[in-house]
């Protein structure tokens, strides 16, 4: 059977907030693309985040990650909402994203940030400074202060409630993150920049070592070192210093937030997480964004596009990933803008439109 004749399975994870309104419209272009290509998606859906634990109490139920390990990939949208604070931190939605790249070991995430021409003038910085940005954040997924023991809120002795995490990474967990950083590097620009808290962190004066030798098995990837805070202004100082930023779970989180802004919105930066083989999983960067949920505003651009890198990453479907990236480009040369990337004289859509649009360019 050749790659594009097969059918490939998929675990479809809509989630809470805009995640079924984004995860639909990003089903329908995969669905479309892979008719037109001629291979099959067979769809499988799961219950994840705060609707999972309302329908069965556990925000990631054992059939769920049963089913993502049993799939070729994952196709995810996004949890969680303000109304689940006061659950208990198991319960929670996020809870069930950290269970899902731990129990996928997804120590891998890829957030690539392209400004596309067409949105040159959506980003709040100037033109001269994000033209042409094509970055990469990798950043670590299944360590650091996310996962680090112990942690908990505590009672001291004199009755005092103390909150606490631990970032800690051991060599080889920096070692592997590195190898896929100086990888993707060298298929880049063949520079890396690693970013960590090393004037401070003895968590990251290991990684920083770590980093330093795991460059020497690549001699032709230019390494700099730069501290988190830094890196945070350099980012909207003058992006374009940067090809692979590499980091740990915590900066990587809040550095490519950060780096989302350069191409106007939260709303179009795809992701994918992998591991060293089995399922990936593809979602957006952003989070469920219930100040919009089912009022048709979402921008499901980083969910179509999160499809796209499926396509690259998991499927082998270099071609069909290109269709898509495409087609959203050619929407946003026509004018076609969700509200967060509207700028005066383009034309409003909401999401559903805004993927009926791209589906017809494909
Ligand atoms: N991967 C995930 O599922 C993530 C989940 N979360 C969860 O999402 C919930 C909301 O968190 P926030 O901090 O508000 O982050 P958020 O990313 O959901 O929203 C931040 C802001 O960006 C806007 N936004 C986000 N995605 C958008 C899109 N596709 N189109 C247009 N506007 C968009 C929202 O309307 C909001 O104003 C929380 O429960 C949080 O824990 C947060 C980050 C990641
Ligand atoms: C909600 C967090 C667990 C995840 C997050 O913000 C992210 O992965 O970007
Ligand atoms: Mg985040």
């Amino acid at each position: 059977m050749t790659a594009s004749a097969r059918t490939y399975r998929i675990t479809a994870l809509a989630g809470d907030g805009i995640g079924p309104e984004i995860l639909q419209v990003g089903r329908a272009i995969l669905d479309a693309v892979a008719k037109r290509m001629g291979f099959g998606i067979q769809w499988q859906e799961g219950l994840i985040g705060g609707i999972a634990y309302e329908q069965t109490g556990d925000p990631l139920p054992p059939e769920t990650l049963k089913m993502a390990q049993d799939s070729d990939a994952v196709y995810l949208a996004a949890v969680g909402d303000f109304k689940y604070d006061t659950l208990p931190r198991e319960k929670r939605p996020e809870r069930a994203l950290l269970g899902l790249r731990a129990g996928l070991s997804l120590f891998a995430n890829l957030r690539p940030v392209k400004i596309l021409p067409q949105l040159v003038d959506a980003s709040s910085l100037k033109r001269e400074v994000i033209e042409g940005i094509d970055l990469m954040v990798v950043r670590e997924l299944t360590g650091g202060i996310y996962f680090g023991q112990p942690k908990g809120i505590f009672t001291d002795a004199q009755g005092s409630r103390r909150g606490v995490n631990t970032m800690v990474y051991s060599e080889a967990e920096v070692d592997r993150i590195a190898r896929v950083a100086f990888d993707l590097a060298q298929k880049r620009g063949h520079k890396l920049c690693s970013v960590d808290k090393a004037n401070v962190l003895e968590v990251s004066q290991l990684w920083r070592e770590r980093v330093t030798a795991v460059a020497a098995e690549y001699p032709d990837v230019e390494l700099s070192h730069m501290y988190v805070d830094n890196a945070a202004m350099q980012l909207v100082r003058w992006p374009k210093q940067f090809d692979v930023i590499l980091t740990g779970n915590l900066f990587g989180d809040i550095l490519s937030d950060e780096a989302a802004m350069l191409t106007g919105s939260i709303g179009m930066l795809p992701s994918a997480s992998l591991g060293a083989s089995g399922p990936g999983v593809y979602e957006p960067v952003h989070g469920s964004a219930p100040d919009i949920a089912g009022q048709d505003k979402a921008n499901p651009i980083a969910q179509v596009l999160s499809g796209a890198m499926m396509l690259r990453y998991s499927l082998d479907q270099p071609e069909a990933a290109a269709q898509i990236e495409q087609a959203v480009e050619a929407v946003l040369a026509q004018g076609y803008r969700t509200g967060d990337i509207y700028s005066e004289g383009m034309t409003l859509i909401g999401c559903q439109e805004m993927g009926e649009k791209i589906l017809a360019m494909l």
